[in-house]
């Protein structure tokens, strides 16, 4: 092992075993043979013991430090621990709450392999999507640790009377800032009002009745104010793990009152709020080399594709993950690369044309039906070579073994997402890059990163466009040509522009892809709205993106109408201020 290899694991993994953390030795067998872990990672030695002992819990640790098993391990060690042994009449112990459905199934996963010897203790879920009486009757059966969306959830809280839960002893909220943000905050609250887990006086009739003190805990590698509102109401005496407690503390006495219904509906009013509570350092992992890319609008579909092919060309067994904004985004550019064939070659005969990526291509989004949804997640985990497009539905807590870069191609907004999105590569030490795509006019973001700690170098773009060759040759490249102006980025466009033009299909998904995409970019809200302006868009650019050779009509219409509002609405607040100045003097 070299030094810096041997650095890493000592700033990931702790110098203890399992055993002396006091988990039951069926249980660490169990985490070595079925899961391969040897040792605990630092936030598990720091977190177990804690939660076996009984106390609330808020973990923030960086991405791919293990979180998961630092919870699932001391709940399962109590439970396999009871007298007389638990079965499933006892109904519910632990609820796991997750924001996707895909992190539902992974925690499910990962359970299931943890409870393979003691089969007394039964492992389910239950999310949206899924078939719900089936669910009803796995219910009714009984579930002793249950991994939960939030909204399927509550349906069955409200509606499934044969849902046991009167036992409940822990609630767990994993990725708890995403839950939020993701607007279940509501249903969050009426949960924890159900189940009788809030603790700001309302004593609900279940805890009343239960048998076990509860125990509730929050995790996530970022956390921001509507965490803090979650944590004062579910938390009693919380041990902050990873955490500048002061921080909390201050963060929490903002927001004495309120709900976190409420939190969510101030954010939507003051975002700039939020935005300023969110500042400080991230955790990010030490070994993550994170760079960007200044791409000129009109050249983005080329350069991504380009550095896709360098990537796959490099090296011949990797995974490599592209975010973007919409499904639409992801449904053209996934039915571009599955299909589009190029030889950068003179003659365009069928011979020497090829698939442009020679790569596993998958798509995974929320408009996908669920068992599509189901077979990408599953592919991806066990395939070495593939490419992954995605909304932000993968961003969280998806842990894909050997993901070696993550391309943000469409920005992720808030810098939490940047944080969790290039958390899919870099887990557990293992190395990995990520690249960040900027528009030149989109370079201030840069600088809202770097207030997070959050660093970033340029990538060497032209470099790697002259490494190209065009016609059977590497083409001798002006030395300050501009990314649009070489002669690589101007012969693949072109290529690019006839493919759609002459595919009826592949036309209507770039045209649908284009719209979304400037809705899309309209909906960044607060700080973001400066630095992602819909105004200093060149449509006819955004287009090109697209590979579209004319930017499409109706969208040109629709975004006219609405910068016509903005005037108007603009000329109307200056007349107000206008009346207001006049009223003064
Ligand atoms: N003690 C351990 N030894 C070896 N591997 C481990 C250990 N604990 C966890 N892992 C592995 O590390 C990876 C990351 O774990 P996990 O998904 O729980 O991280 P996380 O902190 O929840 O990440 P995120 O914040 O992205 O959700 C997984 O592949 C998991 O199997």
């Amino acid at each position: 092992m070299n030094n810096k290899k041997k650095e890493t694991v000592k700033e990931i993994f702790a110098s203890c075993s399992f055993t002396s953390l006091g988990l039951h030795s069926t249980l660490c067998d169990q985490l070595r043979e079925r899961l391969g872990f040897e040792a605990p990672t630092l936030v598990q030695a720091e977190a177990i013991p804690v939660i076996l002992a009984g106390r609330h819990v808020l973990v923030n640790a960086a991405t791919g430090t293990g979180k998961t098993v630092a919870y699932l391990a001391p709940i399962i060690h109590h439970l396999q621990s009871y007298t007389p042994r638990i079965d499933r009449s006892y109904g519910t112990f632990a609820l796991v709450l997750v924001p996707t459905r895909e992190l539902c199934l992974q925690v499910f996963e990962i359970l299931h392999k943890l409870l393979h010897r003691f089969h007394w203790i039964v492992p389910g879920y239950v999310m949206g999507g899924e078939n719900r009486s089936k669910e009803k009757a796995r219910l009714r059966k009984g579930i002793s640790i249950l991994v939960a969306t939030p909204g399927r959830l509550l349906d069955h809280l409200k509606n499934t009377t044969a849902f046991l839960h009167t036992n409940l002893r822990w609630i767990i909220f994993d990725e708890a800032d995403r839950i939020l943000e993701l607007g279940f905050g509501k249903e969050i609250e009426e949960i924890l009002d159900i189940l009788g887990s809030r603790n700001d006086g309302f004593v609900g009739k279940e805890k009343e009745d239960s048998n076990f003190k509860r125990q509730n805990l929050l995790l996530s590698a970022t956390l921001n104010e509507k965490v803090n509102n979650l944590a004062r109401i579910s938390l009693e005496e919380p041990v902050m793990i990873g955490l500048d407690d002061k921080k909390v503390q201050q963060d929490a006495s903002h927001e004495q009152s309120g709900s976190l219904g409420s939190v969510v509906d101030k954010e939507l009013e003051h975002p700039s709020a939020v935005m300023s509570s969110s500042s400080g350092d991230y955790n990010l992992p030490a070994q993550l080399v994170q760079k960007y890319v200044k791409v000129p609008c009109g050249s983005r579909l080329v350069v991504l594709l380009s550095i896709l092919k360098h990537l796959f060309e490099r090296e011949a067994s990797q995974k490599v993950v592209v975010f973007f904004s919409t499904c639409d985004a992801v449904d053209f550019h996934y039915s571009l690369l599955s299909k589009f064939q190029w030889s950068p070659y003179a003659q365009q005969d069928a011979e020497t044309k090829q698939l442009f990526l020679r790569c596993k291509t998958f798509r995974l989004h929320g408009n996908m039906k669920q068992e599509d949804r189901r077979t990408t997640f599953g592919a991806i985990k066990t395939e070495k070579l593939a490419l992954l497009l995605s909304t932000d539905v993968a961003a969280r807590g998806l842990d894909f073994p050997k993901v070696k870069c993550i391309i943000q191609y469409d920005s992720p907004g808030e810098a939490t997402e940047y944080v969790h999105r290039v958390g899919r590569t870099a887990r557990l030490g293992e190395r990995g890059d990520s690249l960040l795509f900027l528009q030149p006019i989109e370079v201030d973001y840069l600088q809202d990163l770097e207030k997070h700690g959050v660093l970033l170098t340029e990538y060497p773009l032209l470099k790697v466009l002259d490494g190209f060759p065009l016609y059977g040759h590497v083409p001798r490249v002006k030395k300050f040509v501009s990314t649009e102006s070489h002669p690589w980025v101007l012969t693949l466009q072109k290529a690019l522009e006839s493919f759609v033009s002459a595919e009826p299909k592949m036309k209507k998904l770039a045209q649908n892809a284009f719209c979304s995409w400037v809705r899309a970019y309209t909906a960044h809200r607060g700080e973001l709205k400066r630095m992602f302006m819909v105004k200093k868009l060149h449509l006819g650019h955004v287009a090109k993106s697209f590979a579209l050779k004319e930017q499409p009509s109706l969208v040109g219409k629709s975004f006219q109408s609405q910068s016509k509002k903005r005037k108007r609405d603009q000329k109307q607040k200056g007349q107000q201020k206008k009346r207001k100045v006049s009223g003064k003097t």
